[in-house]
């Protein structure tokens, strides 16, 4: 019983945070995490990079696989113009509660639609529950080890196009050694990596971005 690290953090950030100020919510969850318990979200050094990334492909159509306590869904969501709209993927009942509050918080909940469920369900799913054509970004943050076999249940599913951009979070700490293998040797992905460090922490880290070519 009692709360959980999560509701905790929403707590904080329902007194520290202005309502639909996005920004406010991003920091209020990124004081608490440095200062008081620490929690897995991209945090203000890998987002800074994520935040150049999203502004240059100027994505309409945007894919979360793992959306927590929604951190990265409104780090991203708060750069999108009016009508793109974010679809993030969440297993974890508890989390995609915690995080359906926060986006609510931020006033960001017209831009972000939280799926419940597991990827390998969900996005199969996408096209015709969702009336999407294709993804424009990709941002991988679930499971480690389900970011390959998910890579390629998204080109299977044909939601990648010319120029559709895949980012992935903890390549190197906690890892996806697969998926960087996966893309770094295939053909029609055109690779880059971000050094940075583990969020809160001076731990190395990295994201890859991985551009499909189409
Ligand atoms: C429970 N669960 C639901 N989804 C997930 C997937 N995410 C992670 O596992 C994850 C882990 C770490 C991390 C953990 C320990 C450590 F020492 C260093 C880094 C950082 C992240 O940014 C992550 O995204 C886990
Ligand atoms: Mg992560």
């Amino acid at each position: 019983s009692g709360m959980s690290k999560e509701e905790r953090i929403l707590s904080w950030v329902k007194e520290h945070a202005m309502a639909g100020n996005p920004q406010s919510v991003l920091d209020a969850i990124d004081y608490y995490c440095y200062n008081t318990e620490w929690a897995m979200n991209v945090g203000d050094i890998k987002g800074v990079i994520m935040d150049r990334i999203v502004e240059e492909a100027k994505p309409r159509v945007l894919l979360e696989l793992g959306t927590y306590c929604g951190y990265s869904a409104i780090r991203m969501a708060r750069l999108l113009p009016p009508g793109a709209r974010l679809f993030t993927i969440e297993f974890n009942e508890s989390f995609a509660s915690i995080a359906s509050q926060m986006i609510q918080l931020a006033g960001l909940q017209d831009k972000i639609s939280i799926l419940k469920g597991s990827t390998q369900e969900i996005i199969p799913q996408l096209k015709k529950k969702h009336e999407i054509s294709t993804v424009d970004l990709v941002f991988l943050d679930h499971w480690k080890d389900r970011y390959l076999p998910d890579t390629q249940l998204l080109l299977e599913s044909g939601l990648l196009r010319k120029g559709s951009v895949l980012l992935a979070d903890n390549v190197i700490c906690p890892g996806a050694p697969e998926f960087l293998q996966f893309v770094r040797g295939h053909p029609r992905f055109q690779c880059t990596h971000y050094p940075a460090t583990v969020e809160y922490l001076r731990m190395r880290d990295a994201l890859e971005k991985a551009v499909f070519l189409g």
